[in-house]
């Protein structure tokens, strides 16, 4: 089963991820996949980083001001950096029957290559997937492995109940918690 958040730019979808992630976390679910949090110098957004669920290695994965000619806006994306551990942490959690987390699914992210085919086969599997996907996410081969998940829009109305709406469905299928 997948459970998608989505919604509009800093309306708190990775605060959602986050929350169900650590109450999970909490409750002894070993998680795999990535996040991708921003970071900031002195209040000023410089760029993203992968950080893996399972392991906490993390990579950078855009950056502003890096002379890379693939670009995201203003961003360089360090392909060969993130490819790495992009690799490492989706093949783990191809390999294993941890809940996988992945925030998000993007146009940054899908400009590592190994990000899409792994993802496609991840989404294959009968396993639990909690998705960040952008509002904006156009790839059909995605959307359609997407078709049959729980969608979830986030607004300002519902980001605060939405991790415990979340966590309970996650309890249903897992049978626990
Ligand atoms: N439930 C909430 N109540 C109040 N503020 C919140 C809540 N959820 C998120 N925020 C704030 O909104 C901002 C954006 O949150 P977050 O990064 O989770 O959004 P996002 O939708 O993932 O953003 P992006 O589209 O940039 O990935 C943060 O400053 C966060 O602290």
């Amino acid at each position: 089963m997948s459970i998608v958040i989505t919604g509009r730019p800093g309306v708190g979808k990775s605060t959602v991820f986050a929350k169900v992630v650590t109450h999970l976390k909490e409750h002894g679910e070993v998680l795999t996949g990535f996040r991708t949090p921003e970071v900031r110098e002195g209040g000023i957004r410089v760029g993203f980083k992968i950080v893996d669920l399972n392991t906490g290695e993390e990579a950078w994965l855009a950056k502003r001001g890096v002379d890379s000619p693939v670009r995201v806006g203003s961003y360089g994306v360090l392909v060969s950096v993130a490819s790495e551990l992009v690799r490492k942490s989706l093949e783990t959690a191809l390999q294993t029957k941890s809940i996988v987390g992945i925030d998000e699914i993007g146009p940054m992210e899908l400009k590592i290559p190994v990000f899409k085919p792994l993802l496609l086969k991840i989404l294959e599997k009968d396993t639990v997937k909690i998705l960040v996907v952008h509002e904006r996410l156009n790839d059909k081969e995605i959307l359609a492995r997407l078709e049959n998940a729980t969608w979830f829009e986030i607004t300002e109305l519902n980001r605060d109940n939405a991790p415990l709406t979340i966590i309970e469905i996650l309890a249903k299928r897992l049978r626990k918690y």
